[in-house]
């Protein structure tokens, strides 16, 4: 049977700004993304007769609340198609790191299963089915690096510069949840148009709450931060910093290997899922 095997890139969040709090305790954010060429893989074969069976099973997550399924049961629900899918995935990405991995399964999902199964749905409508499993969702079904307001689903397409970026995985998975909830948390950033200019977009307001929490971290950022500014992704656990080249940024990781866990990877406004079904769109209309 032929498999549709797509990426499921990382993303990174340049900076990230809390503004407010919502009624409903979600957090208004201002933060620019931009994607990572490093992720998982998924593969996907057509099923007639209504089943998804993810055949990939994650360590603590059941099949039944894992992103990728859940993603499918819902695209399945909404669509009325009669269809279902074998899924495969091959896990790269650290789960609790801050990179976007199970939101990023869950979009490459929705945007597999709406080609497999030929239904006629727009990006709007994929991203907005992709905000009810997540906030980071919609900017993986878009596919575009994005300034980002409100929960992170109004998205505004950017282009910043495509460093090569050492990324740091501390061992330590940080809930997005605690983060969130913690009172010393920052919420009162100013938004964007009300900023002076010297302020910048210079930091992560999680950040700040995570490295008092997490020595791991703490540590991560310390490292990092002897050679090139060092900051959190998201709720971490993962911290980040810009090279010039491959070459430095392995040299920089090389250096850290002794007492760091990361990979190097280069920065990408264009998200290789996107890429790649452009690809396959290319092809099959040649
Ligand atoms: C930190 C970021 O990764 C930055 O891109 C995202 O805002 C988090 O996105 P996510 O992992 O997709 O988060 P969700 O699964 O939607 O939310 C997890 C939990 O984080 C809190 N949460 C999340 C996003 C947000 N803007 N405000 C929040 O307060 C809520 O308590 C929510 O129950
Ligand atoms: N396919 C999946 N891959 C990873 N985690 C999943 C998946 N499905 C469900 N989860 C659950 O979601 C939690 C968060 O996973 P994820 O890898 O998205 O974290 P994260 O990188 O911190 O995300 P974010 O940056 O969006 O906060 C996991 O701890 C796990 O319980």
């Amino acid at each position: 049977m032929q498999k549709l095997t797509l990426p499921a890139p990382a993303k990174l969040n340049l900076w990230l700004h809390i503004i407010g709090r919502r009624a409903d305790g979600y957090h208004e954010l201002e933060t620019v993304f931009q994607f990572l060429d490093h992720g998982d893989e998924l593969s996907f074969a057509l099923r007639d007769d209504g089943v998804i069976r993810l055949h990939t099973e994650i360590e603590a997550v059941p099949h039944d609340s894992n992103l990728i399924v859940r993603a499918a049961r819902m695209l399945q629900a909404q669509s009325g198609t009669t269809l279902g899918a074998d899924i495969w995935l091959t896990k790269v990405l650290p789960m609790g790191g801050g990179i976007g991995g199970g939101s990023s399964d869950a979009a490459t999902t929705l945007l597999a299963l709406a080609h497999l199964w030929q239904l006629d749905w727009d990006e709007d409508r994929l991203a907005a089915l992709g905000l009810s499993l997540g906030a980071d969702v919609p900017v993986f079904v878009r596919g575009h690096a994005a300034f980002a307001q409100g929960v992170g689903e109004q998205l505004t397409p950017v282009d910043p510069i495509e460093p090569w970026y050492v990324v740091l995985v501390p061992q330590v998975s940080v809930s997005t949840v605690e983060i969130f909830s913690h009172p010393q948390l920052t919420r009162d950033s100013l938004p964007l148009k009300m900023r002076p200019v010297p302020e910048g977009n210079s930091r992560n307001d999680c950040q700040p709450v995570v490295e008092q929490n997490y020595p791991e971290v703490r540590n991560a950022l310390n490292s990092l931060g002897k050679f090139t500014e060092a900051r959190l992704t998201g709720t971490g656990s993962c911290v980040f910093g810009a090279f010039p080249s491959k070459a430095e940024a392995d040299k920089v990781l090389a250096l850290l290997s002794a007492t760091q866990t990361g990979f190097v990877a280069k920065g990408s406004n264009i998200s290789m899922l996107h890429r790649k079904l452009q690809s396959l769109v290319k092809k099959s209309s040649a």
